[in-house]
């Protein structure tokens, strides 16, 4: 086993870059390294740095924007050194640490590294860090860029040890980054292990999840025993998977009972860890598994078996308006960079073939990179950890692009309304965390839902805050299969509460936990089985992070003590009815609607006053996640704000 390990290590095209790499890394402080997909960058590059006495000095650290990926790289690197997972090498992620006093490969996402440097703003543990899928471009990685170099400079006049610095990736713009990084080196690795086979579609295609079903079921029926290869799907979200899984099930009878069966395997982030595990695991004798995946199976995975990719060409991209705190959330087209990722996970264990279910025109007009995602979120996370970690001066801040100044001024002023930050002016302006700032760093949650998490001491309902932030914290525990949502709605009405989503919430989390039999409660009452359970151990990480904060788990579920809580976090999220449905934000007197989803939809008469937690655009502003509210509770809860915004006849009473 070992040997065999060892010659597979030595087949990779990067084994015959290994002494070059390891002399360029260990004398250059920066260095920048790019090759093909699949070439053994993410697995081998760490091992060769530790095999060479690197580790000695302190940890290698590899950060990976999935947490997919953190954890499958890290098994199969401790597999290659004959350890055992969470000694040598070891992983982590958010809601999981798997290291030990031994362990000198760290793999972790980049969000989690990001949050170290809070505690430890030179990444003192670490004697090299490599961030890996540089091209990109999360949040997280992007504030690393400026975190490490700075912590490198740091270091360097402090006479600390070296830190080095290894930006990784098959699809880089490299001047730019070595620009960046105080020119740092270049080195290319040649050499794709072996070749993939790319097919265009001749016309543009209408339905693309119609093509990508039609494309699974036309390889899945042309090849009789013969060739075993598995197949990758990339869609863009979590109900075209279980649309198309659900399909594809019903699909296997046409194929004749001798037939190889198809195993379909969903991966999404919102998918248990335990789940997403699945499509590492080889499937049973004469089984194919198919793999609907959105874009977190693009980078850094090798899926074993995986021949065939299908790329339908789509993603599904956030977007970010800062004057109306609105998130978008956009299906569009992939850039070339992403394409290029979706092809490299054919390819890695032997000759591959590559759908893109587009044309070569069309791919010829995709952008060349993706658009940065600092340049199109919410910054308040962001805002949050670099005053945390001690960057005050948020403008002179050397991000490698720097993000749209109206983006940073809406993040710092949510922070000051939410009390985290206090921005004193006496000739220039500081920025300065408050305590509460400070304590709100600490949760991996977003400033407006960790600032009502602490409000909840106050209101005596942490255990209950814990809860409800747990449930906000997934893409949604309500499970409404396209056929069949009247179903759906009908077997939850028992859970109707007429104060609102969040309540509803509370109210189904209860009855779920008092259940004996959980997967069929969840089954007959159409909620979301995996999203529930990662909800539990979301509760768990948030209730540890209480304890060392040493907040005691106070419990009280009032209804209207709930909702006054939920509102010390988001208290600019209030709305009021106009006419026919049609509200309009207190804030910013924008147009918004309540969401089909939500449970006060077809209420009547609409409640004069509600409270949202989520704003999306769609098809019109809609409200998701809806609570009615009384608006006398805004000048209890934000007194100063709400005397300066409200209109005066909602002042009135
Ligand atoms: N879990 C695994 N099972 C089988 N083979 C694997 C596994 N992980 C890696 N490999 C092999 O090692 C090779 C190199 O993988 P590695 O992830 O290091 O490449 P990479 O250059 O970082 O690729 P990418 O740019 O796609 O992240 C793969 O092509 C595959 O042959």
């Amino acid at each position: 086993m070992a040997s065999s390990m060892e010659a597979q290590r030595k087949s990779l095209p990067i084994y015959s870059a290994r002494d070059r790499l390891i002399r360029e890394i260990k004398t250059n402080p920066c260095c920048i390294v790019v090759g093909e997909t699949g070439s053994g960058k993410t697995t081998q590059i760490p091992q060769y740095l530790h095999e060479t006495g690197l580790s000695k000095k302190g940890l290698i650290g590899i950060t990976q924007p999935r947490r997919v990926a953190a954890i499958s790289i890290a098994t199969r690197v401790a597999k290659e050194q004959s350890v055992s997972l969470g000694a040598e090498v070891g992983y982590a992620v958010r809601f999981e640490d798997c290291t030990g006093p031994s362990t000198k490969i760290k793999y972790q996402t980049d969000g989690l590294l990001l949050r170290e440097a809070i505690q430890d703003p030179l990444l003192s543990r670490y004697s090299v860090v490599i961030l890996d899928e540089a091209h990109e471009r999360t949040v997280h990685t992007d504030v690393l860029f400026g975190v490490i170099k700075g912590a490198q400079k740091e270091r360097r006049e402090r006479h600390i040890k070296l830190l080095r610095i290894v930006i990784m990736s098959a699809t880089l713009d490299t001047s730019s980054y070595s620009n960046y990084f105080n020119n740092a080196k270049v080195l290319y690795i040649q050499g794709r292990q072996y070749h993939v086979n790319v097919y265009y579609t001749l016309k543009p295609q209408s339905d693309y999840i119609h093509s990508a079903i039609t494309t699974v079921l036309q390889l899945h029926g042309e090849e009789e025993s013969g060739e075993n290869g598995d197949i990758l799907v990339f869609l863009t979200g979590q109900d075209e998977i279980e649309s198309m899984l659900h399909t594809l099930i019903q699909c296997k009878s046409l194929f004749p009972s001798h037939w190889k069966d198809m195993m379909v395997l969903p991966l999404f982030s919102a998918l248990p860890s335990a789940q997403q595990q699945k499509v590492f695991q080889k499937p049973p004798p004469n089984t194919r598994k198919v793999i609907l995946s959105t874009n977190i199976a693009e980078t850094s995975l090798t899926l074993s078996g995986v021949k065939y990719v299908i790329d339908t060409g789509m993603v599904k991209g956030r977007g970010y308006n800062p004057l109306m705190g609105l998130d978008l959330l956009l299906v569009q087209p992939i850039s070339k960079a992403q394409a290029r990722q979706r092809l490299g996970r054919a390819g890695r264990e032997s000759e591959g073939y590559c759908y893109r279910l587009y044309t070569e025109e069309s791919f010829l007009q995709l952008e060349e990179n993706t658009v940065p995602e600092i340049q199109r979120c919410n910054l308040s996370s962001v805002l949050l950890q670099l005053l945390a970690m001690g960057i005050k001066d948020i403008l002179s801040f050397e991000f490698m692009d720097q993000p749209p100044e109206e983006s940073l001024i809406a993040a710092l002023e949510e922070l000051v309304l939410l009390k985290a930050v206090n921005k004193e002016e006496n000739g220039e302006e500081t920025l300065e965390l408050t305590p509460l700032g400070q304590r709100m760093s600490s949760f991996p949650l977003s400033p407006s839902l960790s600032s009502c998490l602490l409000a909840s001491v106050d209101y005596d309902c942490v255990v209950e805050l814990v809860t409800l932030v747990s449930l906000l914290s997934v893409d949604t525990v309500l499970y409404t299969p396209t056929d069949g949502r009247e179903k759906a709605d009908l077997a939850r009405m028992k859970f109707f509460c007429p104060e609102g989503d969040h309540l509803l919430l509370m109210k189904i989390h209860k009855a779920y936990q008092t259940s004996n039999e959980k997967k069929s409660w969840c089954h007959d009452n159409y909620i979301h089985a995996r999203n529930m359970s990662t909800v539990q151990d979301i509760r768990k990480q948030l209730k540890e992070i209480c304890r060392q904060n040493s907040l005691q788990l106070t419990s009280n579920n009032d209804g209207e003590r709930l909702r006054k809580t939920l509102l010390c976090g988001f208290f600019r999220n209030v709305a009021e009815h106009v006419r026919d449905g049609k509200y309009l934000t207190v804030l910013s007197r924008q147009e918004v609607f309540i969401h089909p989803s939500s449970c006060l939809f077809s209420v009547t008469p609409p409640p004069p006053f509600v409270m949202y937690t989520e704003l999306v655009h769609t098809t019109k502003c809609y409200m998701r996640m809806v609570s009615v509210i009384d608006p006398k509770w805004l000048f209890e809860i934000a007194p100063n704000y709400f005397h300066k915004t409200m209109t005066t006849n909602m002042i009135q009473d």
